[in-house]
């Protein structure tokens, strides 16, 4: 038996992912580990090619999922990228879509450094909901959960609210 949850936690970049991840493993009643797929792509080289125009990686599929498969399988998982539907329908046990208002997304992605056109990409993607829509269409409804995460109240009670359905997963898998 998996020893936790597998949590998938995406969203458009700069809605908070990772803030939301690194408070969850501190916070969740298990030992979760959290991982930065963006970051783990670039880290273990699990991508084709790097595509200078939209600067970004371009993902070797295949490879990215053999390496996750293991980790998968032993539970007790967060992975946190701006894209889901790569991940197999039977992985996750909860999808956390995180949503921001596309100008707070504005100013994060330019304290981040990012370029004006990435930023523009980024924001007309949280304005057409395509995150929520990619999760919507991958995963069942009653897994996938929208929440807003514009200012540190939300982050609070996002995470005490995911935190507290961990707890509530945990008790189910010992009552089984
Ligand atoms: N709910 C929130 N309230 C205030 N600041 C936030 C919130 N979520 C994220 N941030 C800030 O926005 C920036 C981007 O967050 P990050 O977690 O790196 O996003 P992502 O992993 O989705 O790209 C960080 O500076 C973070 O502190």
């Amino acid at each position: 038996m998996a020893k936790g949850p597998v949590i998938v936690i995406t969203g458009t970049p700069g809605t908070g992912k990772s803030t939301h991840a690194q408070l969850l493993v501190e916070e969740a009643a298990l030992p979760l580990r959290h991982i930065n797929v963006g970051e783990w792509v670039k880290e273990k080289e699990l991508y084709e090619e790097f595509d200078q125009e939209w600067e970004s990686y371009t993902v070797d599929e295949d490879r990215l999922l053999d390496e996750l498969e293991p980790i998968i399988a032993e539970g007790g998982v967060i992975l946190d990228w701006h894209t889901c539907e790569m991940f197999p329908e039977r992985w996750p046990d909860l999808v956390v879509v995180l949503r921001c208002d596309h100008s707070t997304i504005w100013d994060r992605l330019e304290k981040r450094g990012y370029s004006l056109k990435k930023i523009q990409e980024n924001n007309e993607a949280e304005i057409m909901e395509v995150v929520l829509e990619e999760a919507r269409s991958s995963y069942p409804a009653e897994i996938v959960v929208e929440l807003k995460s514009e200012n540190t109240e939300d982050l609070e009670a996002n995470v005490a609210r995911i935190a507290e359905w961990i707890t509530n997963w945990k008790r189910n898998q010992e009552e089984k």
